[in-house]
């Protein structure tokens, strides 16, 4: 029986969940459930905190786990990622009062408040800022500032709201670059249970990124609609009833979908139609 842990709260656990649902496996209706058992895929889940899932993953009590990227770093536990899953994007950052241009050199002799103390006494090191001190606090760490307890923070960026609501910016090079990421004990051997959901899991992760683009083609222009949808490996031609006619079929990221349709319908392509891909192998 495969072990996997899931975020059981926090803005991962929606989204981790979502995927794991999406690539055909049980997940909680109840939000206390600490376990979901699922026995036709052989796999039992186990809802953790996400600051902890790199340490159980770690210790080899738990084969696989979802967490963020900041998390598993900052954990310290022996983990490597098996898999990035385009959610939870978010940034680590030093930020300070705005009104000052702020290096990371200023922050000698500071207070520097985080959730997130091995990342930043490794980034101060590199930096060599050797007489900062570290202030561990677990949550809410952009008002520390405003509260007296540090001249500086280093935090999680979404949106940089919550940086602005307090007055601060942020300085520096990003600490980390996080997202939701699958994580497995380091150096662990590969086993098809493993293999098996990390390729579902990465089946999801590719049809959210990718749209099954279906339109119709003048025979003559073909050519220059296969550059236009040039597909994964190449399209697929369909011939339809009218000889002068061509049904094709492509891949297309998701992010480029209109930009594809004007310039199908520029070069005369009818019937352009873009649909959702739930899932795929590859
Ligand atoms: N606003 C955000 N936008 C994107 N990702 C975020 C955001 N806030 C946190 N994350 C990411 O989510 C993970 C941490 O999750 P979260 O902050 O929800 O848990 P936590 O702070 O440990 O738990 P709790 O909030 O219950 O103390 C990290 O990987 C972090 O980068
Ligand atoms: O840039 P933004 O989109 O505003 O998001 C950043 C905020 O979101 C996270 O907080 P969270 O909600 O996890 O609360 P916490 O600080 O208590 O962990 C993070 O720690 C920042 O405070
Ligand atoms: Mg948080």
């Amino acid at each position: 029986m495969l072990r996997v842990a899931v975020p059981n709260k926090g803005t991962l656990a929606g989204a981790a969940s979502e995927m794991l649902t999406e690539a055909g496996y049980r997940q909680r209706h109840e939000q206390r459930d600490l376990t979901v058992l699922d026995p036709v895929n052989e796999v039992e889940f186990f809802f953790l905190r996400p600051k902890d899932i790199a340490i159980y993953v770690g210790s080899g009590e738990l084969d696989l786990g979802i967490t963020g990227r900041d998390l598993a770093q900052e954990s310290g536990a022996p983990v490597a990622e098996a898999l990035s899953l385009g959610f939870g994007f978010s940034t680590f950052r030093y930020a300070a009062p705005s009104g000052r241009e702020w290096k990371v050199g200023d922050l000698e002799g500071k207070r520097i408040a985080t959730a997130y103390p091995r990342l930043v006494r490794t980034d101060l090191a590199r930096h060599g800022v050797t007489a900062a001190e570290v202030i561990r606090l677990d949550g809410a760490v952009e008002i520390s500032i405003q509260l007296g307890v540090a001249d500086a923070v280093a935090d999680v960026v979404g949106s940089g709201r919550t940086l602005r609501q307090h007055g601060l910016v942020a300085f520096g090079d990003e600490i980390c670059r996080s997202e939701g990421v699958l994580i497995e004990r380091a150096n662990s051997p590969e086993s098809p249970e493993k293999s098996q959901l990390a390729g579902r899991l990465q089946g999801v992760v590719f049809a959210q990124q990718y749209m099954m683009l279906d339109y119709n083609c003048p025979q003559d222009l073909l050519d220059a609609a296969v550059e236009i949808t040039p597909g994964l490996d190449s399209p697929t031609m369909s011939p339809l009833a009218d000889p002068q006619w061509v049904a094709v079929r492509a891949m297309v990221a998701r992010k480029e979908a209109n930009l594809v349709m004007d310039r199908l319908i520029a070069l005369g392509a009818k019937a352009i139609l873009v649909s959702d891909i739930r899932s795929c192998r590859l």
